[in-house]
């Protein structure tokens, strides 16, 4: 007699495949998942408990022992596991949610594990980070799976999204719904075909020949169950829609070509499912094909991590063609078996919230965005949000082309009403009332223009030949700050000079004086780089045009400006050394020292200054002298460098004006490698 797998033996009482693992693991049996095969003592527990002559029993019964005198024993028996399930039933559904950043200690405490321990996984992953020290989430997932705990990531709810908080759900409104599956792999190995195989088997005499709608997803029955595949390719479902945040798939189904076996995107797509936490299962396509070599296909699947059930791993395989339509039936079964397992369930009660998963702008009907409804019910009338798009549901339209009133959990449904085309992977809510959703909406667009404005890829002269090749710089902007009003005019005058057919340059803003912050806000909001003469910033705006990604350059000499604009224009830009500020030392007090000169009484603000460092005196923002250190001390003594935060005696070769205020920067020259 062949072996009895879960499934079948579930089917047979009645109960759920879930139902039996867990039975089978309270008795000391583990298995791998329902299409595990039972030896024959192990399916017997479960006969046994759950009584073989009541076979549709849903509830174990106690005629394990059909001795009266033995009832106690049984009683006793369930009471155990009764316990056991319970405490199973609490710990599945506990969740560890861990914020983006956590610290080691918070996250030591939140998985139930001693620091040390904590840390050491941190170790072993090169990271050394203190007690207080903030780690990333990925990070600590990666330490709590190796702990054997799942956790997941907290959202932080923003405040302009308040009017999306909904209440949670109450268990006894949470109803099953079908699963959301995405096909994923190599190309050409048959994804397209494979899902219009699918639809075909599915199509009733009425709609056969019907012109089916394409909406971006489709909904198929088997058995009076559904399954929703979405025609989105699996790769793009997890990478962009993914990093929105979206997550909309409930099973992978990875499609490997039986004559051309793992490819690179076969790969790709396994990595994609495992990060994405999504079980796989592997279709086998084209085995219509003569000579193909199955074994080799489990071989090569085995080799990247998908050990199949028949190699006593965990992934089921179904060999199909999507040519001839074998297999296909079965395939649907194991999704529906595989999706069994992961009781999928959601409110059809409350609110809808979704994803979107296409989105155009039609001309006759306007912006048209097809979303899977993921929670809650959405009926037309409803007010809507979709990234930054709002509106009220004119009309709503299934997978088949029909117009519908209501769609429930796990529904593919176009929708009709929205003020413009949201994005795919954009989140999508019903919210109370027109007036929520249009405040929320004008909230995001601010944050995004906010966003957008600092965003923006910055033009540098390094890149500058880049963007012009690729046309995406026609016009160079400049802004010119000088210690003289002559010398912005020079500049200015040789700069625009430089114009060409390919792009014109443009001096937007000259002045005299020294580099402030309101320079680098206007080169920010017009894309320019910054050109000082004998002019240095402070490190407030220094850091600021770092932070905005601004190309602020520094000269002595006119003539080297115009020179690196002209070549970085043809590409030959070629800085082989570049300045490296150290730091900004104050004088606070000047000496003369009969012999040598004036000595400045300093203190080093920020960074530091070293014996062979060279300096750049600056007073009010303008750069007076540029030259070398001749002496460096700390009290009486020689110093090769002094750091932040210190005092020491400066002597500056060659000049003896040093005044109080002055400010010494210190620097050295190094070579810049080119990629
Ligand atoms: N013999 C045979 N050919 C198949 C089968 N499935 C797909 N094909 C053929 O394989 C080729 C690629 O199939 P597609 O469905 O376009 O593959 P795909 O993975 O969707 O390809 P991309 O969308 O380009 O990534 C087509 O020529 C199909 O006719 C099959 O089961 N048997």
């Amino acid at each position: 007699m062949s072996k009895l797998r879960v499934y079948q033996l579930a089917k047979e009482l009645g109960i759920s495949s879930k139902e039996v693992i867990e039975k089978l693991s309270e008795f000391g049996v583990e298995v791998a998942n329902h299409m595990s095969a039972l030896e024959e003592d192990e399916a017997n527990i479960i006969i046994e408990l759950y009584g073989v002559d009541d076979k549709k029993a849903k509830k174990p019964n106690n005629k394990m022992n059909h001795k009266q005198d033995n009832e106690p024993v049984v009683e006793k028996q369930k009471e155990t596991i009764q316990k056991v399930e319970e405490k199973k039933h609490v710990e599945d559904h506990k969740l560890i949610l861990i914020p983006e950043k956590v610290t080691v200690k918070d996250l030591a405490e939140k998985i139930g594990k001693n620091v040390s321990e904590v840390m050491g996984k941190l170790i072993a992953l090169g990271v050394f980070a203190t007690i207080n020290q903030e780690i990333d989430f990925d990070t600590a997932e990666l330490i709590s799976t190796d702990f054997g705990i799942a956790i997941e990531k907290e959202e932080v709810k923003e405040e302009i999204e308040i009017g999306l908080e909904q209440e949670e759900d109450r268990p006894e409104d949470l109803k099953a719904r079908p699963p959301v599956i995405t096909v994923m792999g190599h190309v050409d190995h048959g994804k397209t075909s494979l899902l219009d195989a699918i639809r075909n088997t599915n199509v009733t005499s009425r709609e056969a020949g019907g012109i089916t709608q394409h909406i971006g997803a489709s909904e198929v029955e088997v058995h009076g169950n559904k399954i929703v595949f979405l025609d989105t390719p699996g790769h793009e479902a997890f990478t962009s829609m993914r990093a929105r945040g979206a997550s909309i798939t409930d099973i992978a189904i990875l499609v490997v070509a039986a004559d051309d076996g793992v490819m690179p995107q076969t790969k790709e797509a396994i990595n994609h499912a495992k990060a994405a936490n999504v079980p796989i299962i592997v279709a086998m396509n084209k085995i219509d094909k003569p000579g193909i070599n199955s074994d080799r296909v489990k071989q090569e699947l085995s080799d990247h991590g998908i050990l199949i059930e028949e190699w006593g791993g965990e992934t089921i395989l179904v060999p199909v063609s999507a040519k001839t339509g074998e297999g296909i039936e079965t395939l649907l079964e194991m999704i529906l078996l595989a999706a069994e397992m992961l009781e999928l369930k959601a409110n059809p009660k409350r609110y809808a919230t979704g994803t979107v998963i296409e989105a155009k702008l039609d001309k006759g009907r306007g912006p048209v965005a097809t979303i899977l409804i993921q929670n809650g019910t959405l009926k037309v009338g409803d007010s809507v949000v979709a990234g930054s798009s709002y509106g009220r549901i004119r009309a709503m339209i299934n997978d088949k082309g029909k117009q519908i009133k209501k769609a429930g959990p796990s529904t593919p449904v176009e929708i009709l009403g929205l003020s413009d085309a949201p994005e795919a992977g954009d989140l999508f809510h019903a919210v109370k009332e027109d007036k929520i959703a249009r405040q929320i909406v004008e909230k995001r667009k601010a944050k995004d223009r906010e966003e957008n404005l600092n965003a923006t890829a910055k033009v540098t002269l390094e890149d500058l030949f880049k963007h012009i090749q690729e046309g995406s710089v026609k016009e160079l902007n400049i802004i010119v700050k000088a210690d003289v009003q002559g010398s912005v005019e020079a500049v200015k005058q040789s700069l625009v000079k430089l114009s060409n057919e390919e792009v014109k340059v443009k001096v937007i803003h000259g002045g005299v004086g020294t580099i402030t912050e309101s320079d680098i806000k206007l080169a920010s909001a017009s894309n320019a780089i910054i050109i000082g003469f004998n002019v240095r910033p402070s490190t407030a705006v220094e850091n600021l045009a770092e932070r905005e990604n601004i190309d602020l350059r520094t000269y002595r000499i006119i003539y080297e400006a115009i020179a690196d604009v002209e070549a970085a224009m043809k590409g030959m830009l070629d800085p082989v050394y570049k300045e490296v500020v150290l730091g900004k030392t104050e004088i606070r007090a000047t000496f003369k020292v009969p012999g040598i000169g004036t000595i400045g009484g300093a203190y080093v603000l920020d960074g530091k200054i070293t014996r062979n460092a060279k300096i750049r005196l600056i007073r009010d923002g303008i750069v007076i002298h540029e030259g070398e250190i001749s002496s460096l001390k700390r009290f009486k003594d020689d110093a090769k460098e002094v750091a932040a935060g210190y005092e020491c005696g400066v002597g500056i070769a060659n000049y003896n004006d040093l005044k109080e205020g002055d400010i010494v920067e210190a620097f050295i020259i190094e070579e810049v490698k080119r990629v």
